[in-house]
């Protein structure tokens, strides 16, 4: 049973700090330990390290896209290599550069302070001395980011996702390092992936534990009850609330502390993340975009390297949008409130034609809010459903608004689809992920019908690491070796999913109506069952290139994890207040949470419980009733929903007048679905009621008509707001006239 106090702290409030006792002596850690003097001397030097370590680092950037590490280049075709195609999903933008460097500096100084001074550092931490002299020398290094916000009362969000809390107008903001739940697990306590267990030998190799853990013996599953909708949008939302990226070869980009803990050798430039391994060959080990790109909660201060997160952490839609006013704007057709869009009712070309692979002259790579687009169809087909739907919205807001100007339709559609997508993932999604109990537990419902005023500026829903680098990625193991396509008459064609990374072919099938048609399959078919098994597509094949190299999902998860110091299991079971492990076996003081078989082969791959790596246990426990994850995925992302229900100020129940729905139009948005939404915007006429289930007799599907709309007569704004005998008016006045700058 979940009841931590500890927990209770991370989303509360911190607790008031102890009354002081005057007559005991001061605590050890109190004392002074090192003069003013020897300090000034260890941070200069600490800090030309951190310097140099940037200036290295920019040469080798520069070293590795000439070698084309990360970018295969032949003559001037660029070679679609498995590493290319991992590193253009997990690209960095340009916008998070500055502080990534500044990052970068002072992690590399703090962990040389730490080996000069032979102190851990939060020994180091606790000298108030110390701190205010690495201030003070720091200081150029140490321009953290100011966001200008709106006027308190402006209606809308903003495109980063700053100035939402208006008291921390950083939090949940792109672009920012994600918070940790539990504190990090880095072999050198600063930066370097856990590569030791807590006796000091190495750890079972990634590829090792997805060998002996995720790979099905005879046949992956298909879910009973989650459709392939469900897989799909799933990944689709986590693309809304995270996007770690990682290294690709230019400025900024760092591998720091793995390159220095291994080897100065260019190309053995990190910790090998696969083995050998009888079953399959081996696989590339060490590139450059291995290691998450660094941040740092406080740039002033000593640090411990956190993983940037280049999404806004709020549930707003930014996948379609983006998150950063430049790119929303490129995406803007500037006109009607209308999102940029093509003939064929897919996104519009992106000015990069490099980012995704061409099969035939149709094909084209497309831009929207979330760089990660093409790596399926499939996931380009539910990104398409809301390319649509926004436009669907602004040209009828256009219509009857017509006094509205481009800016305020647009805001006012963003604001709806944004809400839209909230309802749908607390209502529709979430509770078949979490089961009923989880979802009570942190309170996770949305009331079927008015306002739930939920709101605490005191809870920071920043995006979280362990929730990103293991809990949320419960969803590889649902995800099916084949993806297909049904035209019109229900016909099938099937593509193995190995063939359909980073290619938008499947898109134009059809004469341009592949989205519909794959649309058709994700509605009708099952997801790959959520256990502890992943499809061979992902876990041997993930982006398999011409010379028949290629990823295993699973694997890079783990060393993922390692990576982002995210510590082992029990910690995790410690901080969710679920019994730990002090043995293998499955009885009391065991992993009871686990399948006993998947106990046992923990037994073979690690020496204590202690050790295990969170992803791995997490996908191996048994679920929660009528949910898809076990009790320890259950709680980190059941408090992660609650953070971003209760830290939005947007949140769409919450009743604020000037940010907030009216009661009318927020109703509208209580009823409408994901599946009226597709049906709208695909060509279907008929749809199941709950999309993430497949069909059955109690999810039937039905014809498009028969499902609530959502009425935009509830957004029909009275030019005369004074109108006595329109109550509902006088709430939806929050808008403001002209273009906020
Ligand atoms: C549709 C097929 C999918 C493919 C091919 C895929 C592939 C990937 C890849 C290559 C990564 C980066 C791994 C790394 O370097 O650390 C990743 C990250 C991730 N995936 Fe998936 N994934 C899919 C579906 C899903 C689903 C269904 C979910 C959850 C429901 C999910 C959740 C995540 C999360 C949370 C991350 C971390 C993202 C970040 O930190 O930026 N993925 N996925
Ligand atoms: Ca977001």
């Amino acid at each position: 049973e979940y009841n931590s106090s500890k927990q209770k702290r991370s989303i509360g409030p911190p607790p008031p700090p102890p009354s002081p006792t005057p007559h005991l002596p001061p605590p050890p850690f109190h004392r002074l330990l090192f003069s003013d003097h020897e300090l000034e001397a260890a941070i200069q030097q600490a800090l030309s390290v951190g310097h140099l370590e940037l200036k290295e680092q920019r040469v080798l950037d520069q070293l590795f896209y000439r070698q084309g590490v990360d970018e295969k280049r032949e003559g001037n075709n660029k070679k679609w290599t498995n590493v290319h195609q991992m590193a253009n999903f997990r690209w960095l933008k340009r916008v998070s550069y500055s502080e990534i460097e500044q990052a970068l500096v002072s992690i590399r100084a703090t962990k040389e302070l730490v080996n000069i001074l032979k102190t851990p550092l939060h020994i180091l931490k606790s000298q108030p001395n110390l701190v205010m002299i690495w201030r003070k020398m720091s200081r150029h290094i140490c321009s953290p980011r100011n966001p200008v916000c709106p006027p308190p009362d402006y209606p809308y969000r903003t495109a980063d996702g700053s100035c939402n809390n208006p008291e921390n107008i950083l939090w949940g903001m792109s672009n920012r390092p994600q918070k940790r739940y539990v504190p990090a697990d880095y072999h050198d306590g600063v930066c370097a992936p856990r590569t030791l267990d807590k006796r000091g030998v190495p750890l079972p190799s990634p590829r090792l534990v997805s060998n002996v853990i995720h790979q099905a013996a005879v046949c992956n599953l298909q879910d009973k009850r989650l459709s392939a909708f469900a897989m799909q949008w799933g990944q689709n939302l986590d693309h809304d609330f995270i996007d770690t990226p990682t290294l690709k070869g230019h400025d900024g980009a760092d591998i720091t502390c793995c390159r220095k803990e291994n080897s100065p050798h260019v190309r053995a430039a990190c910790f090998p993340i696969f083995v050998p391994s009888g079953d399959h060959r081996f696989k590339s080990p060490c590139m450059s975009f291995v290691r998450s790109v660094p941040g740092l909660d406080d740039l002033c201060d000593l640090g411990i390297r956190d993983p940037v997160n280049q999404a806004t952490s709020f549930i707003d839609a930014s996948f379609l949008y983006g998150a950063d006013k430049e790119t929303m704007d490129s995406l803007r057709l500037l006109k009607g409130g209308l999102l940029k869009i093509n003939n064929l009712g897919y996104f519009s070309a992106d000015e990069d034609q490099e980012k995704c692979m061409k099969s035939t002259p149709e094909d084209y790579c497309m831009k929207s809010g979330d760089n990660r687009i093409h790596i399926l169809p499939t996931l380009a087909t539910v990104q398409v459903i809301y390319l649509r739907e926004h436009n669907r919205i602004a040209t009828i807001l256009g219509k009857i608004n017509p006094h509205w100007d481009d800016e305020i339709i647009f805001q006012e559609t963003r604001k709806i689809v944004a809400a839209v997508v909230q309802h749908v993932a607390y209502t529709e999604y979430l509770p078949h992920i979490l089961g009923p109990a989880t979802m009570t537990k942190y309170g996770l419902y949305s009331t079927p019908k008015g306002f739930n005023t939920v709101y605490n500026p005191a809870v920071n829903p920043t995006t979280a690491n362990g929730f990103g680098a293991a809990a949320y990625r419960f969803g590889h193991s649902m995800i099916p070796g084949e993806v297909f396509l049904y035209n019109h008459k229900l016909q099938q064609k099937a593509i193995k999913i190995e063939y359909s990374f980073n290619r938008p072919t499947a898109l134009m099938d059809d004469f341009g109506r592949g989205a519909d048609n794959i649309c058709r399959w994700l509605v009708r078919d099952g997801a790959a069952k959520s256990d502890r098994f992943v499809e061979p597509g992902v876990r041997d094949n993930l982006f398999l290139d011409e010379d028949g190299e290629s990823f295993d999902l699973a694997a890079v998860n783990i060393q993922r994890g390692r990576d982002h110091g995210i510590p082992g299991y029990n910690a995790w079971r410690e901080w969710c207040g679920l019994p730990i492990a002090v043995h293998f076996g499955s009885g009391p003081g065991g992993l009871v949470d686990l399948h006993p078989d998947a106990a046992m082969l923990m037994s073979k791959l690690y020496r204590s419980p202690d050790d295990i790596d969170l992803y791995a246990a997490g996908l191996s426990e048994r679920h929660m009733r009528g949910g898809s994850v076990g009790p320890t995925f259950a709680c980190i992302i059941g408090i992660q929903f609650k953070e971003w229900k209760e830290g939005d100020r947007f949140w769409y129940e919450n009743m604020f007048l000037k940010t907030g729905f009216t009661l009318p139009q927020l109703n509208q948005i209580k009823q409408y679905s994901m599946a009226k939404m597709t049906c709208r915007n695909m060509n279907d006429p008929e749809v199941t009621h709950n999309v993430f289930l497949q069909p059955s007799e109690r999810n039937p599907l039905v014809p498009c008509d028969s499902l609530p709309d959502l009425n935009l007569n509830f957004w029909r704004q009275f030019p005369k707001l004074a109108n006595p005998f329109v109550p509902e008016t006088m709430l939806f006045t929050g808008l403001k006239y002209g273009k906020y700058v």
